[in-house]
């Protein structure tokens, strides 16, 4: 469903983000992208649906190269691709509906996202989408009223309300706290397979993306430096990707936070 073939990236700077990257994601698989700052990983989240230009290299979504569309054709191949953000990207003055409501701008004609009247098929999709995600009762409510658990869950419903075939998503615990952070990612791995939804999440807490997807691809200095099943990730493959630390003590920690939470 997406291919990347010889994704490369130089920024300006002379920064090599990407090095010749090659994967392949099936439809509806989740996929945990990890590694160090500096790796590589919002990068290649961003060549994928150009908001970073790249260098050289294909982004083939169902065999269409993302990185050569003249700008309409991007803009309705971008309608396929929904994004989630660390910092939610929310209008903070706009009520939780109008904000889910807004995920469908790439497809309403000019004057009706100028005077944002939504057709009424949107608006009942808006609220399916509110109530599957628990936040119903909220629909009216100011995007800056939420909490950052309610927030992200916006987000969510913003990103599907387009209908994507792909989910990229960047970070989307990284203001969340430990508990909050896993009822995300298994709310969006939840939604992805009710959907047959592909998913890349730039994740930077390992045992997170452990506990959730199936395939996780670590980056390296722009170049993969894993490829597999999350049970592959020993703690010397983590070294490899991440540079020495105790994985042991990391990964055993958050398996005692959940006990305790099991307990609770
Ligand atoms: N706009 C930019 N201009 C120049 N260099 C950049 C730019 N954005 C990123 N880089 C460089 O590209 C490399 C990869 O950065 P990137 O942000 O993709 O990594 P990352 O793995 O997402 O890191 P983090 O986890 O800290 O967000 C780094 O060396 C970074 O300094």
């Amino acid at each position: 469903m997406l291919r990347l073939e010889g994704l490369t990236k130089t920024y300006k700077t002379g920064d090599q983000a990407l090095t010749d990257i090659d994967l392949e994601v099936p439809k509806g698989q989740v996929l945990a992208l990890i590694g160090p700052s500096g790796a590589g990983k919002s990068t290649m989240i961003r060549c994928i649906n150009r908001l970073v230009e790249p260098t050289a290299g294909k982004v083939l979504l169902d065999g269409v190269d993302i990185a050569h569309l003249s700008a309409g054709a991007l803009r309705r191949a971008r309608r396929e691709m929904g994004m989630i953000f660390q910092e939610y990207a929310l209008v903070e003055r706009l009520t939780v509906m109008e904000n889910v409501l807004s995920g469908r701008l790439g497809y309403v004609g000019f004057w009706r996202s100028f005077t944002r009247r939504y057709p009424q098929a949107d608006v009942d999709e808006a609220f399916r989408l509110l109530d599957r995600v628990g936040l119903l009762h909220m629909a009216d409510k100011r995007a800056d009223e939420l909490s950052g658990g309610q927030r992200q869950r916006v987000g969510i419903c913003r990103a599907l309300i387009q209908n994507p075939k792909l989910l990229l998503v960047d970070e989307p615990t990284a203001s969340l706290d430990p508990k909050t952070s896993r009822q995300i990612m298994r709310l969006i791995c939840e939604l992805c397979a009710e959907r047959g939804l592909a998913a890349i999440i730039n994740i930077h807490d390992v045992a997170l993306a452990q506990m959730f997807v199936a395939r996780v691809v670590g980056l390296r200095f722009g170049e993969i430096a894993f490829d597999g099943a999350p049970d592959g990730l020993t703690p010397d493959v983590l070294t490899q990707i991440y540079g020495e630390e105790d994985w042991e003590a990391t990964i055993e920690k958050v398996e005692d936070e959940d006990d305790i939470e099991a307990a609770e």
